[in-house]
């Protein structure tokens, strides 16, 4: 029976006394029962504490005294705890009518201990068992406390397990809860007992270095972080590898609040992920600087669409064989009330991380369809398709929409794509380039010969067109390599039946040399700049070239 009560009347003479717990309080050196004095039960419970009466009374006194007006029992009420024989009782007093008082005891020894293990749980990470993102908190900020009182320094590293996504997705959640835990046991080995291991998401560790002295100690840490996470790892009979990305922050040099460090670690960590993953970096303030400027490029570019601040500008293209102008690329331009002009190469790049360039995109492919429909047949249009948006299931049903509602037909649309397209998810990916190609959509590998693999991409899909990455152009008038490269390049795009595009063509020169290896285009700022809509048509319209 967990249960006890003691009814007291107005004398302090114990009226009622029920329950097992009873024995608790009495145990061997009596019995608490009817007709027992409050002076004698006190006397039972101070033999039954023996040692520890002093702290036994003292849990009473602070209680009954800081609520007693008089010395009347009776005017006692409320609860208070008190540890006895290893029982943890709660006891409740309660005034009842006629001047007595009810003493209600419950042995809450095993609700604590279970209230305490929760407590302790929701404070572990049940997978690894290393403490969570509350424990860690907590322990930053004893950790800041401590430095506070002593000068002694710490370090918050912020660890991001690079590549573990494809374990997990290919392999399998068991697989992916199984590194993890590997990925613990190795972070637990290369600290000290008083530094802390936390997870604090999927793929997410922090690890909180105390009694730092210099940066050098963290250093020397976060290097054998990047080295250890990356040394292959044996999972049921699989071999795996992958990486670490640590930011580092340390107090009290980058801040001595704990959301301050995790903030500045997380900066850090964004810095090395950027810089090739697989290392560790530093905060530095100018990060903090450089993320609020890219947060308010990405507030105004959100609202860039509503307030139709982008404009589309084409540059035009031309065949060499009877100097004939063939179509026109878009480019997006932005005109921001205070920005000014923003180039696509400083706002395109952050609307693919963020994912804004699926809505750009589409806005982008529409005008550009009501754009070229005005122009005379069979004049195209080149529209640059980001790799996010192939990530974007409906790509081909937008650009069948952006066709059937300007009524360009898709002969004349032509879709521009990098590299990073093909780089991602490859079969869906080519799945897509062939429904568009089946529509009648024309496909061009842009910037050819500046990625890793462009050859290999040749084979992998019959691109429409090849267009030479203007580098190429720009160094042959410098150096005999560039006239190398586009003879070799376009003689590919002859033997597969592409077109090939030299971009970038500045000088007449340029475009003498590019016609003499045998590309069949080019495009660039000696046949026009890009214009805007407005002047397009006048351009179009306009007698043949004759350069
Ligand atoms: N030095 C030199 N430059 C020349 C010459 N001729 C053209 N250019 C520039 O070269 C870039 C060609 O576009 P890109 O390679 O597709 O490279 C584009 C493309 O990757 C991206 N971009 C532009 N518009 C869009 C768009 O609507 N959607 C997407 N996804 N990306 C776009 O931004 C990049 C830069 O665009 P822009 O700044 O407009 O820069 C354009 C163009 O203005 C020349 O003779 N000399």
């Amino acid at each position: 029976m967990r249960h006890g009560l003691l009814l007291i009347d107005e004398r302090g003479r114990v009226v009622l006394a029920s329950g097992r717990i009873l024995n608790i309080l009495g145990g061997r050196e009596g019995v608490i029962s009817q007709g027992s004095s409050l002076r004698e039960v006190l006397r039972i419970v101070r033999r039954c504490a023996g040692g520890a009466w002093g702290q036994v009374r003292a849990q009473m006194w602070s209680h009954v005294r800081a609520r007693l007006p008089r010395p009347h029992a009776e005017h006692i009420s409320g609860t208070f705890e008190m540890t006895l024989q290893q029982h943890l009782l709660e006891v409740h007093l309660q005034p009842v009518t006629g001047g007595r008082w009810a003493v209600a005891f419950e042995d809450v020894t095993a609700r604590r201990a279970a209230e305490a293990e929760a407590e302790a749980m929701a404070r572990r990470d049940p997978l690894t068992g290393l403490p969570n993102r509350l424990l860690l908190r907590e322990r930053l900020q004893e950790a800041l406390g401590r430095l506070r009182r002593s000068r002694e320094g710490c370090a918050v590293l912020l660890i991001d397990l690079d590549r573990f996504k494809p374990v997990n997705d290919t392999l399998g959640h068991p697989m992916g809860d199984a590194l993890l835990k590997k990925v613990a046991d190795r972070l637990r080995s290369t600290v000290r007992p008083t530094d802390t291991v936390a997870r604090i998401g999927g793929d997410e560790f922090v690890i909180l270095q105390t009694g730092v002295r210099e940066a050098s100690d963290t250093q020397a840490l976060a290097r054998r972080l990047v080295d250890l996470v990356g040394r292959t790892y044996m999972v049921d009979g699989h071999l795996l590898t992958i990486g670490a990305s640590v930011g580092v922050a340390l107090a009290p040099g980058d801040g001595s609040e704990a959301d301050t460090l995790l903030k500045n670690a997380d900066l850090a960590l964004y810095r090395a992920k950027l810089d090739g993953r697989a290392t560790y970096r530093f905060f530095e303030p100018e990060m903090d600087a450089r993320m609020q400027a890219r947060r308010r490029l990405e507030l105004d570019m959100r609202q860039a669409l509503a307030r139709r601040e982008f404009q589309l500008h084409y540059q035009p293209q031309l065949q060499l064989e009877g100097n004939r102008l063939v179509g026109c690329e878009a480019l997006i331009r932005w005109q921001h009330p205070v920005r000014g002009t923003v180039s696509p190469l400083d706002f395109i790049p952050l609307a693919e991380e963020i994912g804004l360039i699926v809505p750009i995109g589409e806005w982008v492919m529409r005008q550009a369809c009501r754009d070229a429909v005005t122009w005379p047949a069979p004049l195209s249009v080149a529209v640059n398709v980001s790799p996010a948006q192939f990530k974007s299931e409906r790509l081909v049903e937008m650009v069948m929409s952006a066709l059937a509602a300007s009524g360009l037909p898709a002969t004349r649309l032509e879709v521009e794509i990098t590299e990073g397209v093909l780089l991602q998810e490859s079969e869906r990916t080519l799945q897509t380039l062939h429904r568009l190609r089946e529509l009648g959509v024309r496909v061009s590998m842009d910037d050819f010969g500046t990625g890793y693999s462009s050859l290999s991409y040749l084979r992998s899909f019959p691109f429409d067109k090849i267009k030479i990455d203007r580098s190429f152009v720009s160094d042959l008038s410098s150096n005999r390599d560039g006239e190398a490269i586009i003879r070799a390049i376009a003689g590919l795009g002859k033997s597969l039946g592409m077109t090939t595009v030299a971009e970038g063509v500045e000088t007449a020169d340029q475009l003498e040399r590019i016609r003499a290896e045998g590309c069949t285009d080019v495009q660039g700022y000696l046949i026009s700049r890009p214009i805007s809509a407005a002047e397009v048509l006048k351009f179009l319209t306009a007698a043949p070239r004759n350069q």
